[in-house]
């Protein structure tokens, strides 16, 4: 019935103040404000443009362009990735050659491979793109760099001479990415002046001489560094919709169970339903409160770029490499385990999980493959431990591999199911499995006489540990996160138990990690799948009020599984009355195919 809220008596369970949950859950408030622009983003996509002009304009050229991108005068594309080429940014065939003559660049596509394909807002709304291509001088390939380019006539939006320019064509199912005109563009021989190379990092005069950056040439891949920790963030919000959903109505959905005729089981009472639901409400939470640490920590990496303190900046890209890697596969993989827990009516796309799923997903390859990211992970890993014999002392989110030698000797203590509830042992556990792992890749690696050679041969093993690496993040700063001063009644124990949750799972779906680097025995691994059962337990009662910390709205998840009041069957019912398949009784088509079917003489009793 309207106005009745279905889930008042699981509301009624909660052991905490939810009004608390939702203020932890929330977090710095401009997280939300991203998220809104975000979800303008899948129309159009400013956000890298300007970030891009930002990070790699000189000052003078800020001035400039930032007023009209910001007053949207002007629609930038971030128009790097090429058909030949998307990973590989040092591949990239577009070319930008200098002409002294004329103090200018000659944009130029040289082959089919180097059409731009991908960028967002290319295809038909873009005036602008920040074009990423090779700069040439005198012959000379100074490598990729960044020119501003106009493609569109700001007047009549026409192309401009030289420029092709066209849509990509429909993505992935009929998802709202369709609304993303991803394009492609071809440039022949396009001239622009010599001040719109984005010469913040690098230059070139006018007599055509190189200045090469004084900084780390890598800054300019800086925007890419600001997505993915932006990334990190998006995936909390992706995946806290898809486990409302499906929370929310695994609590309504009854099937089976009914003795004399009592009410069926509710599927949330499923110890199979729980065992795949409270592992995801555990990891949004846990990806929230990493993605709250990342943020911080790129602002500080940005501080200490100002002051030319490189010191954090290949940690910076590891972490936000690795943990977009990680947080998206597990948000994309979730949201369709969610669609799974909804049984039938998780299909339709009246649940909103269909469209969240098709829209989400590409983020596993867009902003860095994911296994290409883990690869980044793993090179810095291993760079990491060949300095530790010089003496380097590894710190943050690697100083654990400071103590290799310890974590080698490390064996679990755990004797009882729950010693495992204790976030030190959680962390030595997690510690001592990434350090093998990766030591046992660098003695590997030690092994071939051509580093590069070992490092491909190695890589799927390799990506296993930065794996185990960006986990153990996760994990230590979900840790982190408790030792805060958090208030309200029973908050912070349901926070230690979502906490619980997040580890004892990931422990037990890669127990092999933990047994075969002989970190823990197979007692201790049954021992925490016993407390892991437990936990489900202590979880239970609270899951409704968990996801309605999330505080979304029922028009924001879009879902007649997910309403708020739990009112699922009338809702249901309406939204397929709304299929403009049902405005007739007999469909389109059926008078003049189906019906001469079906007036067929039978022939000897066969149609
Ligand atoms: C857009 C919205 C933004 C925010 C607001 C809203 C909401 C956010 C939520 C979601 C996002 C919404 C929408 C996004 C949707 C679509 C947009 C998508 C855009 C794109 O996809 S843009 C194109 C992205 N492309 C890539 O990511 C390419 C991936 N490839 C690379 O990054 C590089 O090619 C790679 C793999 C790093 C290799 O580079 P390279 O060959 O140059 O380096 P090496 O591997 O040889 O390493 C040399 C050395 O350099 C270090 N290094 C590499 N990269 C970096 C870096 N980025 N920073 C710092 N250091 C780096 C590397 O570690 C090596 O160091 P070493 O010498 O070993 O010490
Ligand atoms: C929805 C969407 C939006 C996008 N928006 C933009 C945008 O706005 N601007 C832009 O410039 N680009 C954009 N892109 C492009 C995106 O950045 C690239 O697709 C992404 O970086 C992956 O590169 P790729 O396509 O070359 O994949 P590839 O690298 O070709 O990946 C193919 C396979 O090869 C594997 N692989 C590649 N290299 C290695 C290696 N060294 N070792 C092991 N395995 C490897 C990968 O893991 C993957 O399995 C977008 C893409 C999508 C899907």
């Amino acid at each position: 019935m309207e106005g009745v809220d279905h889930l008042a008596h699981e509301r009624n369970k909660a052991q905490f103040d939810v009004a608390v949950m939702k203020a932890v859950w929330a977090g710095s408030r401009d997280a939300y404000e991203l998220f809104h622009r975000f979800s303008r983003l899948v129309a159009n996509d400013p956000e890298m443009f300007i970030p891009a002009i930002k990070a790699q304009a000189t000052e003078e050229q800020q001035k400039q362009w930032l007023p009209l991108a910001n007053k949207m005068k002007i629609i930038g594309s971030y128009t790097q990735t090429e058909l030949g080429h998307g990973s590989n940014v040092r591949g990239l065939e577009t070319t930008a050659t200098f002409d002294p003559k004329t103090d200018e660049f000659v944009l130029n596509s040289p082959t089919l491979t180097a059409t731009k394909w991908w960028p967002g807002g290319l295809g038909k709304i873009a005036t602008h793109a920040l074009a990423h291509a090779r700069l040439i001088i005198d012959d000379k390939d100074y490598g990729v760099h960044g020119f501003l380019v106009q493609l569109r006539s700001l007047d009549d939006h026409l192309t401009l001479p030289g420029i092709t320019i066209g849509d990509i064509g429909m993505k992935y199912g009929s998802g709202a990415y369709n609304t993303m005109d991803n394009g492609s563009l071809i440039f022949d021989h396009v001239r622009i002046p010599r001040n719109q190379m984005l010469m913040r990092l690098s230059q070139v005069t006018r007599e055509g001489k190189y200045v090469p950056s004084n900084v780390p040439r890598q800054l300019s891949y800086g925007t890419m560094v600001y997505v993915r920790q932006k990334i990190v963030f998006d995936a909390s919000i992706a995946l806290s919709r898809a486990v409302c959903i499906s929370t929310r109505y695994s609590a309504v959905r009854r099937q089976f169970g009914s003795h004399n005729g009592s009410p069926e089981t509710q599927v949330i009472d499923y110890k199979t339903q729980q065992a795949r639901l409270f592992p995801l409400l555990a990891s949004a939470y846990a990806i929230r409160f990493v993605s709250e640490w990342l943020n911080s920590f790129y602002k500080d990496l940005l501080q200490r770029l100002e002051a030319k303190d490189f010191s954090t900046l290949p940690e910076a890209h590891a972490c936000t490499a690795g943990l977009k890697s990680i947080t998206t596969s597990v948000a994309a993989d979730g949201i369709e385990e969610c669609r799974k827990l909804c049984g039938g009516h998780g299909y339709l796309t009246s649940s909103g999980l269909p469209e969240l799923s098709a829209v989400y997903i590409p983020a596993c390859t867009y902003e860095g493959d994911n296994v290409v990211m883990l690869l980044q992970v793993a090179r810095y890993l291993m760079k990491t431990i060949s300095q530790l014999k010089s003496g380097n002392k590894p710190v943050g989110t690697t100083a654990y591999l400071g103590r290799a030698e310890q974590l080698m000797q490390y064996h679990s203590d755990v004797l009882r199911a729950e010693d495992w509830l204790k976030p030190n042992v959680v962390v030595e556990a997690f510690e001592a499995r990434a350090a093998r792992m990766s030591m046992a890749c660098a003695q590997n690696l030690s092994k071939f006489n051509n580093p590069e050679d070992g490092f491909q041969e190695l890589s799927a093993d390799l990506v296993e540990a930065a794996t185990a690496h960006c986990q153990l993040i996760i994990v230590s700063k979900f840790i982190e996160k408790l030792q805060q001063d958090i208030p309200g009644k029973g908050v912070k124990e349901q926070l230690g138990v979502l906490r619980s949750i997040y580890a004892l799972f990931l422990l037990h779906k890669h127990i092999g990690d933990f047994l075969s680097t002989d970190c823990i025995t197979p007692k201790q691994g049954y021992l925490a799948n016993e407390q892991l059962r437990s936990l489900y337990s202590q979880v239970r009662p609270n899951a409704i009020a968990l996801v309605d910390a999330f505080n979304y709205t029922d028009h924001f998840l879009s879902s007649v599984l997910g309403r708020y009041d739990g009112n699922v069957y009338p809702k249901l019912y309406e939204e397929a009355w709304k299929d403009p398949l049902n405005d007739t009784s007999i469909p389109d088509g059926f008078h003049e195919y189906v019906q001469p079917m079906l007036k067929q003489p039978l022939h000897h009793g066969r149609l």
